[in-house]
């Protein structure tokens, strides 16, 4: 019903955007171009489906029907909740971040989010209605968002405690909780998660290490494989950071404790709640975004030996050289396949934004002031007059090329490699909006992109990936805010003494 109600809202909203990109992408926009896969079955009030005939190439992979059990949904949640709270506060924070993400998607949405998409004058007495009257889904968002509040207070009360000559016990748990958050867009759950369905210990146990794998302060962390950190980058090193290395050699210069640090002395500083806000709004923005594109692009890989192959060349010429800023910036292919699987899986598919004067269109068409537009990235991406072979993954289309001038690499070319792309881009530069175009566009691209490259170097170097026999491919995708496999996604992780089976002709 959900749907019923907010379809033409969106549909209205998709036809102002979509003339923006010159591309029809659904029945209600009158231009005759061909559709995109995501909409290739749409009809009126089904604009926002993209799962349906969903058709990604999937390279040699043969679809076979599913062998692994499915849990019930309640069952798979409880266990999840359980093992988040036997495994310490990050691990909670995270499960309660991925609930919160839960319920944006549409079919978990509360009734009064589509209450104040219609009504947008009624959006303070909805609000009320909402917090004293929540329904079930409204319930289960505001256990989760409570949930990630009172475990971002204990946190910094910890951490307060800590820096003011506290228990050091307490800030380890501090710390690895932030650490723990910081790292879960690392795609470690992703690559745990295949190392658990390769049932081996020790995979899981590397992958584990990889997970804790984690942005710090000006540079970056890694852990050795006897589990052992080594700070390294070009940045700040541990012992020079105006943080104290706390817990075995964990950095506290976390996100959380650069502005718990930040808030000292200075004046008007953020309240305990704004720094609650603060983190919640990067680690909403961060953890399934990145834990996506990285799941995504695992599975493309294990999908598409050719570029696997490719990717490890590339791999193998890093040695075992640490990941430094500067070596992830010498990565043109493993760029190209992020930035290609994040082409065919924009994690957010659609952007909005709310036209503050009149903007005049290219064919005379006048958006008003005013006008709430939604637009759809996904479309933008998967658009053939855009993107040749649209279907197909192909990172080869973002590598460097002298070929053609275009962009392709978001409004500021993508921060990362530069130059024209090859003869499968797309000549326009606001064609790959991955990250968004223009002011708001995603503030933390950059460091997605060194998340990405790290996560992928770190498992190819130990790793050769293939599917799960049975995992139905494409995988079914759940659409909300942001844009996800279902049901996770499953790999077969071999070590690389042996290669991967369709390699190995
Ligand atoms: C692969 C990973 C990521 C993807 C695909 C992604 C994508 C996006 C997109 C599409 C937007 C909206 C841009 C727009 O409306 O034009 C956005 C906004 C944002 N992102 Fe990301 N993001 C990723 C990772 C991150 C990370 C790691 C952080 C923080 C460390 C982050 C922080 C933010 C924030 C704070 C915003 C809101 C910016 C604003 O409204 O001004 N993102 N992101």
């Amino acid at each position: 019903m959900l749907r019923g109600i907010l379809s033409p809202i969106r549909t209205t909203s998709c036809w102002i955007s979509c003339r923006t990109v010159r591309q029809r992408c659904c029945p209600c926009c009158p231009a005759p171009t061909a559709l995109g896969p995501g909409h290739a079955s749409s009809r009126r009030g089904r604009s926002v489906d993209f799962e349906v005939d969903f058709n990604a190439d999937y390279g040699e992979t043969e679809q076979q029907p599913r062998q692994h059990e499915r849990k019930s949904r309640s069952a798979k949640a409880n266990a999840a909740a359980a093992a988040a709270a036997a495994a310490g506060p990050g691990a909670t924070l995270a499960h309660h971040c991925r609930e919160t993400f839960e319920t944006f998607k549409l079919e978990n949405a509360s009734l009064y989010v589509g209450l104040q998409l219609m009504f947008p004058s009624l959006a303070p007495a909805i609000r009320l209605l909402a917090t004293y009257l929540p329904d079930a889904n409204q319930r289960r968002i505001m256990t989760a968002r409570s949930a990630v509040n009172a475990i971002s207070r204990r946190l910094i009360s910890q951490w307060d405690d800590a820096v003011n000559g506290g228990d050091a016990g307490n800030v380890k748990e501090a710390v690895d909780a932030t650490v723990t958050v910081a790292a879960a867009p690392s795609g470690g759950a992703a690559a745990a998660a295949a190392a658990a369905a390769a049932g081996a210990k020790d995979m899981a146990e590397a992958a584990e290490k990889m997970a804790k794998a984690g942005p710090v302060g000006n540079g970056w962390r890694t852990v050795t494989a006897d589990g052992r950190h080594r700070g390294v980058g070009g940045g700040t090193t541990m012992s020079s950071s105006p943080f104290r290395e706390v817990g075995g050699g964990v950095s506290g210069s976390s996100f959380l404790a650069a502005m718990l640090e930040g808030r000292k002395g200075a004046e008007g500083p953020l309240t305990d709640l704004e720094v609650v806000a603060q983190s919640v709004t990067f680690i909403l923005a961060s953890y399934e975004t990145s834990s996506t594109t990285t799941s995504m692009a695992l599975l493309l890989l294990a999908t598409h030996p050719g570029a696997q192959r490719r990717l490890l060349d590339e791999v193998e010429r890093t040695g075992d050289r640490e990941l430094t800023v500067e070596l992830l910036g010498e990565l043109p292919y493993t760029e190209a396949v992020l930035k290609e699987t994040m082409r065919l899986y924009p994690a957010v598919p659609t952007m909005f934004r709310h036209a503050r004067n009149d903007i005049c269109l290219e064919h005379g068409q006048v958006v008003p002031s005013g006008t709430f537009l939604v637009m759809p990235t996904f479309n933008l991406h998967h658009d053939p007059t855009l993107w040749p072979q649209h279907d197909r993954f192909i990172p080869e289309r973002f590598l460097p090329s002298t070929s053609t001038g275009g962009g392709g690499g978001g409004s500021d070319g993508g921060g990362e490699g530069g130059g024209g792309i090859g003869v499968l881009g797309s000549s326009h530069p606001a064609a790959w909006a991955g990250f968004g175009i223009g002011a708001r566009m995603c503030v933390g691209h950059k460091l997605a992109m060194m998340i990405g490259k790290a996560t992928l170097v770190s498992v190819l170097r130990r790793f050769s990936l293939s599917p799960v026999p049975g995992q139905p491919l494409p995988p079914a995708m759940a659409t909300g805010l942001t844009f996800g496999p279902r049901e996770g996604v499953w790999l077969q992780l071999g070590s690389r003494q042996t290669p991967v089976p369709e390699l190995a002709a």
